[in-house]
């Protein structure tokens, strides 16, 4: 089970000339995990990959794969040989037929899983790659990424272009990769695809990691919304308790989002008229909407 961690960075810094990639991140994936990285557009979940992946040098910082200095070519190269990458946008030789692009690939990483990968994700094989739909496509680049059986994926949304189906397939062939101890980490913008499969999330926004948690932990925080309508009009900071994640003014009344101090809410609440009262078990939405849009602009 020992071993370097399969992801690794240490203050991992990228700027594209005076724009900021990403920032002193710093990060650590087990192995076996599966383990989601969400962000808004622009915030550098891609720069992160890319530079994982040798495309770009860092600014500064420190990135490791499986344990190899991904600034080392040799170490690289020796790194990805056990990596399977899938990007975000696929292209392929547009003449080859699929069977020609995974014997390509096959010829250089190996291609144990072919056949079971084409099972779960069967693609017109024979055909040009040209006449491929786009959904065909990410599947053939699934086949192509995970036919050596990587240690560790390395995917750039994944599921985008995937129908709902064949996504869930998706998301079964990950957990059982996770019962054979290997890891992946993808970047999402889907939060539910990302409460459905993944162990622990990182969020990222302008270009630093601004949380880093088990999904549990960050739904147990903050797990609760509670939608209230009163006679009254107080300003939403009047509705505060301890355990109060966020409360904001909508058309239909206050929306709170908390962890479950119900008392604390029912004293505050008391010193106004409830006309309606509403609580649910939060989104993965409402928890992390105050992540990518609060603080400071970058
Ligand atoms: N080649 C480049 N040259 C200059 N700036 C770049 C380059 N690539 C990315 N950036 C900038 O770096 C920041 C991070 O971009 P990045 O593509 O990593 O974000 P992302 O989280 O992957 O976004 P999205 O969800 O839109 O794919 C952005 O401000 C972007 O404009």
């Amino acid at each position: 089970m020992a071993g370097p961690p399969p992801i690794e960075t240490a203050a991992l810094t990228k700027y594209y000339g005076d724009v900021r990639g990403v920032e002193d991140l710093t990060l650590a994936i087990e192995r076996g995990e599966i383990f989601g990285f969400l962000g808004p557009n622009g915030a550098g979940k891609s720069t992160l990959i890319r530079i994982l992946l040798g495309f770009l040098r860092p600014t500064g910082g420190d990135a490791y794969l499986l344990g190899r200095d991904v600034t080392d070519r040799g170490e690289l190269r020796e790194a990805k040989r056990r990596v399977g990458y899938l990007p975000s946008d696929v292209t392929f030789y547009e003449r080859a037929t699929g069977r020609e692009v995974l014997a390509y690939f096959g010829r250089l990483r190996g291609d144990d899983r072919r056949e079971e990968l084409l099972e779960r994700f069967p693609v017109p094989i024979d055909r040009p790659v040209d006449a491929y739909s786009s959904g065909n496509r990410q599947k053939l680049a699934i086949v192509a990424a995970f036919m050596h059986d990587p240690d560790l994926a390395i995917m750039d949304e994944p599921t985008a272009g995937l129908d709902p189906l064949v996504q869930n397939e998706f998301y079964e062939f990950l957990e059982a990769r996770r019962g054979r101890g290997k890891t992946s980490f993808f970047s999402s913008h889907v939060l539910s695809e990302v409460r459905r499969v993944c162990d622990r999330v990182g969020i990222i926004r302008d270009g630093e990691l601004i949380a880093l948690d088990a999904i549990s932990d960050v739904l147990a925080e903050s797990g609760t919304v509670v939608t209230v309508s009163l006679a009254e009009s107080p300003p939403p900071s009047a509705l505060e308790t301890p355990g109060t994640t966020s409360v904001e003014r909508t058309p239909e009344g206050y929306h709170l989002v908390f962890s479950r101090e119900f008392d604390a809410l029912i004293d505050r609440l008391d010193e106004y008229t409830v006309l309606d009262l509403e609580v649910r078990e939060a989104s993965l939405e409402d928890v992390f909407m105050h992540f990518y849009e609060g603080g400071e602009p970058a």
